[in-house]
């Protein structure tokens, strides 16, 4: 039995490393730290997976080995979450379609029923990405066992806009799964806690660890609740991380301090 009794959600942020250009090596990882995480008692009743799990920024290799049209992914998480009866961000993968290769998350509810999916809307120039990806086009929000998630990935929570968006659109908690590496730990942990305060909503962000290409990945996955408070957060090493959230602690906070009534659109400029 999960948390559900007591209308609150339980979380497993999945802090895995990964392999560059290894697909079938990081499922297989991901499925025994997975199989870890729902042993667990109580057992979550959500996990959340890493950014790029399945070949990481092996770009050049990228068209090769992006998961066409995501059907292994989605086939493989569905059959998980329906195995054991656990919800699922699967954090996110590179998807062919086409000729085309987005970054996308998948989210499965309990049954193993596709919750939603989302391609990644910014593009980190930084790593290249907007010479081999394609961005996203749209917002989406998942329905996660009546908890509403707004989806983001890793460079995605620079953009205050689209978190914001996200919570006038209903969302309570926002979800990241990233690659942030050294020697930005400053900007991953003030960027979600900035999002978290300012939108008066949970952050869920799990990173991976590890090193590929002589970058080095420092986990510091994080639970931060809609007061700002950090509830969990990772070490630099693989693990599990997890917290309790309450959709509840979101209308109190958002009753408390009523940032949403008191906003002046009217007087913001757009672009
Ligand atoms: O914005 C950053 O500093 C890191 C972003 C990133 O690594 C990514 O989006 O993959």
């Amino acid at each position: 039995m999960g948390y559900k009794e007591e209308n609150k959600l339980g979380v497993a942020l999945i802090q895995a490393d990964i392999e560059i250009g290894s697909p079938q090596a990081n499922k297989a990882h991901l499925e025994e730290l997975m199989e870890q995480a729902v042993q667990q008692n109580p057992k979550p009743d959500l996990l959340v997976l890493p950014e790029m799990w399945n070949t990481g920024y092996a770009l050049e290799q990228i068209q090769d080995i992006a998961d066409p049209e995501g059907q292994a992914t989605q086939a493989w998480l569905s059959s998980f979450a329906q195995k054991h009866e656990v919800m699922i961000v699967g954090g996110s993968v590179a998807v062919k379609q086409g000729d085309q290769i987005f970054n996308t998350m998948y989210a499965f509810d309990q049954k193993g029923e596709k919750v939603g999916e989302y391609s990644k809307l910014h593009l980190f120039r930084l790593m290249d990405e907007e010479k081999h990806l394609t961005a996203g086009t749209e917002l989406v929000t998942l329905d996660l066992g009546g908890f509403q998630a707004g989806a983001s990935i890793c460079y995605d929570i620079r953009f205050p806009e689209l978190a914001r968006s996200l919570a006038l659109g209903g969302a309570k908690m926002l979800i990241v799964p990233a690659e942030w590496p050294h020697p930005r730990l400053h900007h991953w942990r003030t960027l979600l806690m900035a999002r978290a305060i300012e939108n008066q909503m949970y952050v869920v962000a799990c990173n991976r660890v590890g090193s590929s290409r002589g970058t080095d990945f420092f986990g510091h996955s994080l639970i931060i609740d809609p007061w700002g408070e950090i509830i969990a957060e990772g070490s630099e090493s693989e693990e599990i991380v997890t917290g309790l959230i309450s959709p509840e602690l979101v209308d109190d906070v958002r009753g408390r301090i009523p940032v949403f009534a008191d906003r002046r659109p009217e007087i913001y400029t757009d672009k």
